[in-house]
């Protein structure tokens, strides 16, 4: 199933979460009640269409990656292990990693999942996504990937990769979600961070060294696709 139903006519070049959140509009009460509305539908439709998902991982990774990208075929690979090993594959369904991990997870007979997103830009879901649903509102979404999901894979990304990476590490630390693992692939890309969040956070105090074990870099999709099951079968 894919609803392509975000768009709110006679509101052409704007996005609803802009409508909700940009300078100008804050203050908009009136039009705020009746958004609650449509705010609630969206979390009835993704409630609805994800309650019978199945045990699901979830994979980012940037809406920029090339299909010529080692870390495309990267993505190919881990929808298809993830699949394999009877995991759904949850993505942001739009293209470059999401686009690879979606399509792996369909050649391998797997659910391929795509949580789209209203973007200003339009891109529409990738070709790979089976279970399609569009959001308006990112924070609606982001409660399905974590909801619906049981660990996360990480490939490289950017702004929107990390949000979705750090919102499912405070929801840990914080003991909202558990047994949540999270695996970042590629460690040319990744390791960076690690070294930053050990030698300057950690170091600052303004971290544990249980947060930075909530962390694991690989190249390996076996690795990776290991430490969901792992988790899935303790
Ligand atoms: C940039 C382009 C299209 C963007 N389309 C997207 N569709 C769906 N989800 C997206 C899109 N862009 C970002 N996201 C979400 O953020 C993550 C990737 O962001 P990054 O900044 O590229 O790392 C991704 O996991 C999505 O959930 C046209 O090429």
């Amino acid at each position: 199933m894919a609803t392509q139903d975000s768009h709110d006519p006679g509101h052409q070049g704007s996005t609803a979460d802009q409508r909700l959140l940009d300078r100008g509009t804050r203050l908009d009460t009136h039009h705020d009640y009746w958004r609650v509305l449509r705010i609630q539908a969206e979390f009835v439709e993704g409630f609805g269409s994800l309650a019978d998902l199945g045990p699901a991982i979830a994979v980012f990774g940037s809406a920029r990656t090339k299909p010529d990208s080692p870390y495309f075929q990267r993505g190919v690979e881990v929808g298809r292990g993830l699949a394999e090993a009877g995991f759904s594959v949850i993505t942001g369904g739009g293209p470059g990693a999401m686009e690879a991990a979606n399509r792996g997870a369909q050649e391998a007979g797997g659910t391929s999942v795509g949580l789209g997103i209203e973007l200003p830009f339009e891109a529409g879901l990738n070709p790979y996504v089976d279970l399609g649903i569009n959001f308006r509102y990112f924070f609606a979404r982001k409660t399905m990937f974590v909801k619906y999901s049981q660990g996360f894979v990480v490939l490289p990304g950017g702004l929107g990769t990390f949000d979705e990476l750090f919102e499912a590490l405070t929801l840990v630390q914080t003991q909202k979600v558990t047994s949540f693992p999270v695996v970042l692939l590629g460690s040319d890309y990744w390791q960076g961070l690690l070294d930053w969040l050990r030698d300057t956070v950690l170091a600052a105090g303004n971290i544990a060294p249980a947060d930075l074990a909530m962390l694991t870099v690989t190249d390996s999709v076996d690795e990776a696709v290991a430490a969901m099951v792992e988790a899935r079968d303790a």
